[in-house]
């Protein structure tokens, strides 16, 4: 039997996506409530309670309340939401976040699908810190730019409405306390929170996220190549990977560093520069936030909940 796949919130920008991914999957039976009962709680349930897995792609409160109307075992969830993310009895859906992850998702009843924030920055950080190059308590600042589909619908409509008069590069999150900082210092492993100064730009989606690290005053310098070594060792042992990391290499530009590059994928490339005189360096995550960061990682965890890998 096919699993039937229910996807609350179809109609929003995150579940368009996946309904879109998933169109030519002949192997699943994706059910679909009627639209104008799409907001009704019982149609909702019935859905919820019908379906093998439930992926979520709706605002907080509302993923919350999908979650509660479940009353049977066998409903399995993917949460696109931020409201699980560091929650008990939830698997976080970064498959490639450690050796055992993909295992971890594959097996779970709940999966609280990454923010596209977070990703990057975990991404480059967390295997640092597991290698010892970093300190946990290291003050880790997070700056990058990500497209306004990042905003949902209500922000792809006013931006599409400003055309090209919209503020092309708009730094947000300027009272430091943006909902991802929580998943990013859990899952990347920082004892302390970290610093996120996001920025939309006037494109539609696609992001780029950017670790600067003044590594001047630990008691081990890690050199750039150390920092690669360790990125590029990580990523290599974990099969099916769909994170990579860019050779290192010393320049001033790169041209795959284009928020727009990985745009329609769920890829994700990493990039080390590093000026061991200055003991400085950057990690750099390039992907797209509706694509890894958003449906691309959700597809990517419906595919290892039924057994289908990566
Ligand atoms: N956009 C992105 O880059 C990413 C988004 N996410 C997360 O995914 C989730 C969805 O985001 P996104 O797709 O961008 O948001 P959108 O605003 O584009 O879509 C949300 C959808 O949920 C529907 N909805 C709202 N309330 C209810 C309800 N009570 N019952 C049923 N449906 C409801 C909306 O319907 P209507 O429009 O009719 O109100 C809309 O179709 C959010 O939690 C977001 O944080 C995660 C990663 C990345
Ligand atoms: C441009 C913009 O507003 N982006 C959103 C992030 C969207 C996202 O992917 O995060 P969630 O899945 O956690 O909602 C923000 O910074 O809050």
């Amino acid at each position: 039997m096919k699993p039937k796949i229910f996807i609350d919130g179809e109609h929003g920008t995150t579940g368009l996506q996946i309904r879109t991914l998933l169109a030519e999957r002949s192997d699943l039976d994706i059910i679909s409530v009627p639209v104008e009962r799409r907001k009704e709680t019982e149609a909702r349930a019935e859905y919820l309670n019908a379906a093998d897995i439930a992926i979520l792609c709706l605002p907080d409160d509302a993923a919350r309340e999908s979650v509660s109307l479940i009353d049977n075992d066998t409903t399995r969830v993917i949460d696109a939401s931020t409201a699980h993310r560091i929650a008990d009895g939830w698997d976080y859906g970064f498959a490639e976040m450690d050796k055992g992850q993909s295992g971890r998702i594959a097996a779970a009843k709940r999966v609280a699908n990454p923010g596209c924030w977070p990703q990057g920055p975990i991404a480059t950080l967390r295997p640092l810190i597991d290698a010892g190059l970093l300190p946990a308590d290291f003050p880790v600042t997070i700056n990058g730019i990500t497209g306004y589909s990042g905003g949902g619908r209500t922000m792809i409509e006013d931006y599409e409405a400003q055309g090209k008069n919209a503020c092309e590069f708009l730094p947000y999150g300027l009272s430091l306390q943006h909902k991802h900082i929580p998943e990013i210092r859990t899952y990347g492993r920082l004892a302390r929170d970290p610093m996120l100064q996001p920025a939309i730009g006037n494109f539609a989606q696609g992001m780029i996220t950017i670790v600067p690290l003044q590594l001047g005053t630990l008691d081990h310098v890690p050199s750039g190549a150390q920092l690669h070594a360790a990125l590029a060792d990580h990523y290599a042992a974990i099969a099916g990977s769909v994170v990579e990391v860019a050779p290192y290499e010393q320049v001033e530009r790169v041209p795959d560093i284009d928020p727009e590059r990985y745009n329609g994928t769920n890829r994700m490339k990493l990039h080390v520069f590093a000026n061991d005189k200055r003991a400085q360096a950057l990690l750099i995550a390039v992907y797209d936030n509706l694509g890894k960061g958003a449906s691309g990682a959700a597809v990517q965890n419906l595919g290892l909940m039924i057994g289908k890998g990566f």
